[in-house]
């Protein structure tokens, strides 16, 4: 059992506060995953939460107790890093014995471990191999081995499989979440740059931005019901389109005037205040469709990439949404390069966004 909680945590170097306001409380058997831009911070907060780099202001608990002064072999925290760095000279079995010896356990005990680490990552044909006999994969997985054998509360796994080839990610994703299955009262951070790990092996995610927190939620949560223009645009691939526009029309159903001549609806609610404010609509490229009367942008088609279940569409750049905008339709649909396209969207799928902030939390 491991119940974290950041409050107000910041870290500085120096003059500088690369992190601040961090507030969020994680729960036992939840697996979080850190996103961001590039130096947004990701590592450097997995790194406090491990005791490895000091915490500067805000408290960081466990279960109640502050592990802000707590030095990193007595958090209970267990890291699995993206280069394994597992000793070459050692058999997978001694790989993983080796803090258990370090730390005086028994023979038994160090057995058991070892034997329990292996059988819930499948490494008992490999124990007595050494690393260098091993693929990528099957390192990563005595790598996580080392972290499992002590028990420890919490995993934090920074960018654990970027070092492998595409096909191995996707069998080692499938691993890590069968993992979690296996071990559901412990609790996980994740830090990634990739997409669908996050999309698939998160229970929350977090949406770290300029040095702060910019959401908190559910996978899907952050995809159907992003609160600001740059999480709508960062989950989600190809990127959400945003179009400049006014609110023309209020209710329960809102009508946005494009800037481009286009007319959208929205199931976002608006208020007779709201008439003529300036908004940008957002529409996922998949949930663009091509349209009959109304259409929220037309254009021509002037490249497409075909990727078998899906065509994504860009449009000649004649106009500054034609420049951003991507579509992706299903199936294939090589014929419509250099055709002109009306698209829109059913209001449900239509966000608003005023000042950079979504209408919906307000
Ligand atoms: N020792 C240091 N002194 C000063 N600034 C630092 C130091 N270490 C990191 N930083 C800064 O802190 C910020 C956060 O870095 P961090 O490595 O945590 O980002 P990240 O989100 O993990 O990035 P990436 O995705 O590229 O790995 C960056 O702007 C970085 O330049």
């Amino acid at each position: 059992m491991a119940n974290l909680k950041l409050a107000n945590v910041e870290k500085a170097y120096g003059e500088v506060k690369v992190l601040k306001d961090i507030n969020l409380d994680i729960k036992t058997g939840e697996l979080i995953v850190f996103v961001g831009p590039s130096g947004c911070g990701k590592s450097t907060l997995l790194r406090m939460i491990a005791g490895l780099e000091r915490i500067t202001g805000g408290d960081f608990t466990i279960d109640g107790a502050r592990m802000n002064d707590i030095p990193p072999a007595q958090r209970g925290i267990a890291m699995v890093f993206q280069s394994y760095a597992l000793y070459p000279h050692m058999t997978v079995r001694d790989n993983m014995a080796f803090a258990l010896k370090i730390a005086k356990k028994t023979a038994a005990e160090i057995e058991a471990a070892v034997s329990k680490a292996a059988r819930i990552l499948q490494l008992g044909p490999y124990l007595d191999r050494l690393p260098k006999a091993l693929s990528g994969g099957q390192r990563q997985r005595v790598a996580i081995g080392r972290a499992i054998v002590r028990d420890p509360k919490v995993y934090l796994f920074d960018e654990p499989l970027s070092n492998l080839d595409a096909a191995l990610r996707v069998a080692t994703r499938i691993e890590i979440a069968q993992l979690k299955e296996n071990m559901p009262d412990s609790t996980m951070i994740y830090v990634t740059h990739d997409q669908v790990e996050a999309m698939t092996l998160a229970s929350r995610i977090v949406v770290l931005a300029g040095g702060g927190i910019s959401q908190v939620g559910t996978p899907l949560e952050l995809y159907e019901r992003p609160e600001n223009e740059f999480v709508a645009q960062f989950i989600g691939s190809p990127a959400m389109n945003l179009l400049a526009g006014e609110i023309t029309g209020t209710g329960a159903v809102t009508t946005i005037k494009l800037d481009n001549g286009g007319t959208a609806r929205s199931t976002v609610p608006t208020t007779d205040k709201d008439m003529g404010l300036r908004v940008n609509i957002g529409v996922r490229p998949e949930d663009l469709t091509a349209a009959t009367g109304d259409a929220l942008f037309r254009g021509e088609v002037e490249i497409t990439e075909a990727l078998g279940e899906v065509t994504l569409l860009y449009f000649k750049r004649d106009t500054p949404d034609a420049a951003q905008l991507v579509a992706k339709l299903p199936g294939i649909h090589a014929g419509l390069r250099k055709t002109h396209v009306a698209l829109t969207a059913i209001p449900e799928k239509v966000h608003l966004f005023a000042g950079g902030r979504s209408l919906l939390y307000r």
